[in-house]
């Protein structure tokens, strides 16, 4: 696997296979990667015959006072399971690269950004908005890959892609769980044994609201349940336990004949883990 760090370097090499007819996939990161990401590029390979990954931990992305400084950086391990994985050529720029002197844009995308984590971390998707903006256009590929576990943000995706007439193909992937129901995540290794142990509370209290809404039970009260069993957990902030359209992320008293997903976002331990689950009769 290669390993790009500069811009002219990346454009030569891509603009190559581009010319020889080779379909290129993107799967954005920022490392320290797990199972999740491999099923990106796993599915990427699907889809793709040349798959390009990019790790860069976006400090746009992070508001002052976040976890910036001590997210997990291990580019080593990651480059070995990316190569595994059937990556050809891993994307990896210095912040500089990415955000030079003078840099000065920035993206907003409005609608599905506003609520839920654009609320509770403020220019969050500002950041995301603009990073990604930016990958797709310094790759250029035929489809982009983006979990499901971050829902919200492949939403703001493709809101941004479909605004902004972008050429990319988005494609969302399941979420890999691990074999008690907890969504993967690079966040999980701020999480003590007994901390991983209580987090598995989240996807089940997700089931049991979505169970109960679909049995009829009015929403706000599967809501209070799900509050009511995270905290029990050991859940010390629950930022939003929501029902909402899936594609606009509206708010939702009930479930009508758009898809609706429940999203959840809770702070235990170290770590503020996210999750979300489709509702559908
Ligand atoms: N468990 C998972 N299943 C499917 N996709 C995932 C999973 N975890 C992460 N991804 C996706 O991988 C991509 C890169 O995510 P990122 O590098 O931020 O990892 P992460 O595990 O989400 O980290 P964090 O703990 O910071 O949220 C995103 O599109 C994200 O949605
Ligand atoms: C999409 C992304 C790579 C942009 O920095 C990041 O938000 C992530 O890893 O989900
Ligand atoms: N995968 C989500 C990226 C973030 O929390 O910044």
């Amino acid at each position: 696997m290669q390993i790009i760090r500069d811009l002219p370097a990346l454009r030569a090499t891509l603009g190559e296979r581009r010319l020889a007819g080779d379909r290129i996939a993107l799967v954005p990161t920022m490392g320290a990667l797990h199972a999740g990401h491999v099923a990106l590029i796993e599915e990427a390979r699907r889809r793709a015959p040349l798959v390009v990954a990019s790790i860069f931990v976006n400090p746009r992305q992070f508001a002052p006072g976040e976890d910036l400084d001590r997210y997990p950086r291990r580019e080593r391990a990651d480059a070995q399971m990316l190569e595994e994985a059937g990556c050809a050529l891993l994307w990896a720029p210095s912040a500089d690269t990415m955000y030079p002197q003078g840099f000065a844009t920035s993206v907003t995308v409005g609608g599905p950004s506003e609520p839920l984590e654009g609320a509770a971390r403020p220019g969050h998707f500002d950041g995301v908005a603009t990073v990604v903006l930016k990958l797709l256009n310094q790759v250029q590929p035929d489809v982009a890959l983006f979990g499901e576990k971050d829902w919200q943000q492949l939403a703001v995706i493709r809101r941004l892609v479909a605004d902004l007439d972008l050429a990319a193909e988005i494609v969302g992937v399941p979420i890999v769980r691990d074999d008690q129901g907890l969504a993967l995540s690079s966040r999980n290794a701020y999480l003590t044994p007994e901390e991983l142990a209580a987090a598995r509370a989240l996807p089940r209290a997700l089931g049991e609201a979505a169970g109960a809404i679909l049995k009829g039970q009015p929403v706000e009260a599967a809501l209070a349940t799900a509050c009511a069993r995270l905290s029990e957990a050991g859940f010390s902030a629950i930022d939003y336990v929501s029902l909402r359209d899936a594609e606009t992320l509206a708010p939702l008293d009930a479930l009508g004949e758009r898809p609706a997903r429940l999203l959840a976002a809770a702070k235990i331990g170290a770590a503020r883990l996210l999750d979300n689950l489709a509702v559908a009769r």
